[in-house]
């Protein structure tokens, strides 16, 4: 159970954890206002011998709140990749002494004095203290963070803490997930209730119409909307995918018009994200008020294929107690949201990652064809977070849609789009000299993204070989009359994001 960092003791007690992990988060123990743990906690947790484990802002947490010191450093941050070593024996490692694997980082703060009590049992190739143990009072530490797919043994780490030293019964399944979700829906839509779904051809909301329609059929009203900012023939692909593959019922709306003319003269990312957002719920607003003239009745509710990282990302939503966790930006379907929405949300995979999402997709009762679900992630706003700036300005939008095909062809006559989580070209607002058939050029730059990931979360570049590059880097250029140079982005997430915007 998720319960956030600032509760009371009270709140903690009445979920009666078996264990309890305290999470990262963006603040330095020294900020004032920074998640504090609540009075009498090591107390409760001492007497109903709970193991705690905390990760990265938690495990400093615990330092600081037990007498040891936790220092920001100015350089030698550690964002992304990093390799540590197991230096003792521990309980955390079992007896993994001397061991290496490389984690996945994302901290500018470090334990610098440990408290009483405990030991240091595994350090960073930069000598930060990265993992640390207290096992008679059952308090465990770790810099790096264990739950993100890079950290190699991340997860055995977590498995040894929940199931071997807290003893924790592994009773979570995806078809119970499946089958909570659908109870839900039952219990809230009536029995008269329509239902639109915002449908995007995306795993995710693939995945949630199919469930949905599961338990109300044909109440479910499926809407694809053309933004303006879809990829190359992506909307005449994915209405023949959904008549073909998927047989539900689904209508197009194209905005494309209304939705550039509000972009137009947009160049801050934020901005451009609420006006998608807003034009999004215009569009299922006119959907419903249309249905309601021709039918009597008026669909309260919007189905989206909202999920978790959408969520952590977006600004958090009031009233959901998240008020330490940073908006890093604003998802169209959670931040970018008008304040005035007039539906209730039915988000069945709102707690979920991407890949329990295409484990869910897969399960026979809900069997979505392959197809969808090995498609890359493509987001909502489009190629508008994928053309810096002004989207509306010269051409841009057909300049990435042609380089994006191009692309994504190339990565597929390589036999290699199962291999990469996403790939995606981006338009830079710059223009580099180049010199074809003997004439000066003053072009466009295209910037390629590849990345390797299982939920988003964090990610990590793709390793192209060379001649892959030199091949997709001459048919962009030759094959786009305006693209004169390509540039290979080799940022991991941490420290960038995936997306450019
Ligand atoms: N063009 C669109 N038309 C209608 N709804 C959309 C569109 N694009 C996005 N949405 C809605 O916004 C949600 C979030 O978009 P997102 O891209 O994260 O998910 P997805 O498209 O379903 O899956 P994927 O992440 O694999 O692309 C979708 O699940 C869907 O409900
Ligand atoms: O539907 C979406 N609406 C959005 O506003 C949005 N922003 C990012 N993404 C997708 O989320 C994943 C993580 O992206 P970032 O590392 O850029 O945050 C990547 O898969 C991104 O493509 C979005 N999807
Ligand atoms: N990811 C985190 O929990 C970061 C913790 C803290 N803000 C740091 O930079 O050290
Ligand atoms: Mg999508």
């Amino acid at each position: 159970m998720l319960i956030p960092g600032d509760v009371t003791l009270e709140r903690i007690k009445s979920v009666q954890p078996k264990a309890i992990i305290l999470s990262g988060g963006p603040n330095s123990v020294h900020v004032s206002d920074a998640p504090q743990l609540p009075a009498g906690f090591y107390d409760y947790v001492k007497e109903h011998n709970i193991p705690v484990l905390g990760i990265c802002y938690g495990m400093q947490l615990l330092v600081h709140s037990l007498g040891g010191e936790v220092q920001t450093v100015e350089k030698d941050g550690e964002y992304g990749r990093m390799s540590i070593r197991t230096t003792q024996a521990s309980e955390l490692y079992r007896d993994e002494t001397d061991h290496a694997q490389m984690v996945w980082m994302s901290h500018g703060d470090k334990a610098v004095r440990l408290p009483d009590g405990f030991e240091p049992v595994a350090t960073s190739e930069q000598g930060t203290v990265v993992a640390i143990e207290n096992p008679a009072a059952n308090l465990y530490g770790l810099q790096y963070h264990p739950e993100v797919q890079h950290s190699e043994r991340g997860i055995a780490t977590l498995r040894r803490f929940l199931f071997d030293i807290s003893k924790v019964p592994a009773d979570w399944k995806i078809e119970n997930v499946l089958e909570e979700e659908m109870a839900k829906i039952r219990a809230t839509v009536g029995p008269k209730d329509h239902v639109i779904c915002a449908l995007s051809g995306g795993v995710d909301s693939t995945v949630a119409a199919t469930l949905v329609h599961q338990v109300l059929g044909d109440r479910l009203h499926c809407v694809f909307v053309d933004n303006g900012l879809l990829r190359y023939k992506e909307a005449e692909r994915v209405m023949d995918t959904f008549k073909n593959h998927l047989h539900l019922p689904v209508t197009m709306i194209d905005h494309s018009e209304v939705m550039l003319n509000r972009l137009k003269g947009l160049k801050d990312p934020e901005e451009k994200r609420k006006a998608i957002g807003a034009e999004f719920i215009n569009v299922f607003q006119s959907f419903a008020d249309k249905f309601e003239k021709e039918h009597g009745i008026t669909p309260r509710y919007l189905v989206q294929g909202t999920l978790y990282p959408d969520v952590i990302e977006s600004c958090p939503p009031p009233g959901t107690g998240q008020k330490h966790s940073h908006m890093i930006k604003s998802h169209h379907n959670v931040g970018g949201l008008p304040k005035d929405l007039k539906f209730t949300l039915i988000e069945p995979l709102r707690e979920l990652f991407k890949d329990e999402v295409r484990a869910l997709g897969r399960l026979p009762a809900l069997n979505v064809p392959e197809a969808f679900i090995t498609r890359h992630p493509f987001p909502g706003p489009g190629l508008a977070v994928r053309v810096l700036g002004d989207v509306t300005e010269g051409g841009a939008l057909d300049v990435l849609r042609q380089v994006d095909e191009i692309y994504i062809n190339t990565i597929r006559d390589f036999g290699l789009y199962d291999k990469i989580w996403q790939a995606f070209a981006v338009f830079l607002p710059v223009r580099s000299v180049g010199v074809q058939g003997d004439q000066r050029t003053h072009s466009s730059v295209v910037a390629l993204r590849a990345v390797t990931s299982g939920d988003g979360m964090t990610a990590d570049w793709y390793p192209f070989e060379p001649k892959f590059l030199q091949t997709v880097s001459s048919r962009i250029c030759n094959g786009v009359r305006s693209v004169n140079r390509v540039v290979y982005d080799i940022t991991s997430k941490p420290p960038g994001t995936i997306e450019w915007e």
